[in-house]
């Protein structure tokens, strides 16, 4: 064997990739956990590329803080790794920037182990702690930090900032003020594992990141342009969020592509002010002619624009996008054995994906006798906190020329409701002279 023949590995250096600790700047290491088996998460999302659970080690003169931990099953690989980058009684601070259990799986064990750590969340990550810890809570420090509470490392320091709603009241985000380092937990993270971990080495995870951003963070858009609004202003040369890669290069670029992703809007070819989309599924075309008379009621007016859908088992995933940007939405169904029906059913699930609260909702629909369906797609749209100022509009079978007329009637003031104008109603002069 020559001198420079390659070393035999050791069983150490024979570990893959990432089953060890990486350093992601000076001082700074990442100690999370890969998961690229994993094809499911929350229930709610695919994830084709599994993900990781990304927990970080900062290093100061005078302290050493563990920002977030991992899922529970990845606990002893954690520890593994964490110890190689410190022993416990070395480290002085916990920041827990998201207690979702996929970030505190391992916080139980870490207190049991380093009992002594100061905890830092923020005020209703307190809560979510305690509900955590149950009766071992009482047990450790821990201070609640809001928006410019900082945390001293000694030449280091650790910058909360409040970001409520990414996507669980409890968020924040760690900036480290030396490094501009900024800890954000899910806010610009994605489900993508790639061992190489950093965005300028791994896969193309484009799709992931928007993925992730339109199945979790899109229902918060409000609050998610907060908190950029907040993270926009720090000078930022890398972001480490808690799933996916670390974004190193080009990190602003991240935050200008949420802002595209919040503000995005389809091109509209009408001056009118308010949109209403009906959406209907009949079997024998009784709630259609229902959908028809609404729609050309509402549609009378030229401050709103109408579309109508008949959705009947088709896919209802591409009416998202119209539906966010919508006003009002109309939704028809028969009553089919006591309820509506499924492709209903699966329209109103899917807006768990969108910010419904305030939008104008309304329903209507054909029945035979008992006609339960309109009732129910009015509980889920108030459930939705949709402003439901009709009440929902059901016809017995086939419409008559005098029920069409109704429908019409409903129409105009659903679109007054969304314009704004005084909502004209029919006097029932029988019901006024007690008959
Ligand atoms: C399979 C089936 C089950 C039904 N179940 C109910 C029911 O539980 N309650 C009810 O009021 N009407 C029920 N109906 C009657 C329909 O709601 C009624 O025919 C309605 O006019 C259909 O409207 P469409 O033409 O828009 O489909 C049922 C009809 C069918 C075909």
């Amino acid at each position: 064997m020559t001198s420079d023949a390659p070393a035999i590995p050791t069983a150490d250096a024979a570990r893959p990739l990432l089953q060890r600790p990486k350093e992601v700047a000076d001082r700074v290491t990442w100690i999370g956990a890969l998961d690229p088996a994993l094809r499911n998460f929350d229930i709610i999302l695919k994830t084709a590329n599994g993900t990781t659970y990304n927990s970080y080690v900062v290093r100061g003169s005078a302290g050493v803080a563990v920002i977030d931990t991992v899922k529970q099953e990845f606990t002893e690989e954690f520890f593994a790794k964490l110890e190689e980058v410190v022993p416990y009684d070395e480290i002085t601070t916990l920041v827990l920037n998201h207690l979702e259990p996929d970030h505190t799986g391992a916080v139980p064990e870490f207190l049991r182990r380093a009992p002594h750590v100061h905890i830092y969340v923020s005020p209703r990550g307190l809560q979510v702690l305690r509900a955590l810890l149950k009766d071992e809570f009482e047990r450790y420090e821990v201070t609640t930090v809001e928006t410019g509470d900082t945390v001293s490392l000694g030449d280091r320091t650790l910058r909360f900032l409040t970001t409520p709603y990414v996507h669980w009241p409890d968020t924040q985000c760690t900036y480290l003020e030396e490094q501009n380092l900024l800890f954000t937990c899910d806010l610009l993270g994605c489900h993508y594992c790639d061992a190489r971990l950093f965005n300028d080495k791994v896969g193309d995870f484009r799709f992931s990141f928007e993925y992730y951003f339109d199945h979790i963070m899109r229902p918060f858009k409000r609050y998610v342009t907060e908190a950029l609004d907040l993270i926009e202003p720090l000078e930022i040369d890398m972001i480490a969020p808690g799933h996916g890669p670390v974004l190193r290069a080009h990190p602003r670029e991240y935050i200008t592509h949420y802002r595209r992703l919040i503000t995005k809007r389809l091109a509209s070819e009408t001056g009118a002010e308010k949109t209403l989309l009906v959406f209907y599924v009949s079997a024998y075309g009784a709630t259609a002619q229902m959908a028809e008379a609404i729609t050309e009621g509402a549609a009378e007016s030229d401050d709103v624009r109408v579309s109508l859908f008949d959705i009947q088992g088709g896919d209802v995933t591409p009416f998202i996008d119209l539906i966010e940007e919508a006003d009002g939405l109309a939704i028809g169904t028969p009553t089919i054995n006591g309820d509506a029906v499924r492709t209903v059913w699966d329209l109103l699930s899917s807006l768990v994906d969108i910010e419904t609260k305030g939008k104008l909702g309304a329903a209507f629909g054909s029945y035979g006798w008992t006609g339960e369906a309109v009732g129910m797609v009015e509980a889920r749209m108030q459930g939705l906190k949709m402003r439901v100022p009709e009440q929902g509009l059901r016809i017995k079978m086939h419409p008559t020329g005098d029920e069409l007329e109704d429908c019409r009637d409903f129409g105009r003031r659903l679109a007054a409701h969304l314009a704004g104008r005084p909502v004209e109603r029919e006097i029932d002069m029988s019901a006024l002279l007690g008959r």
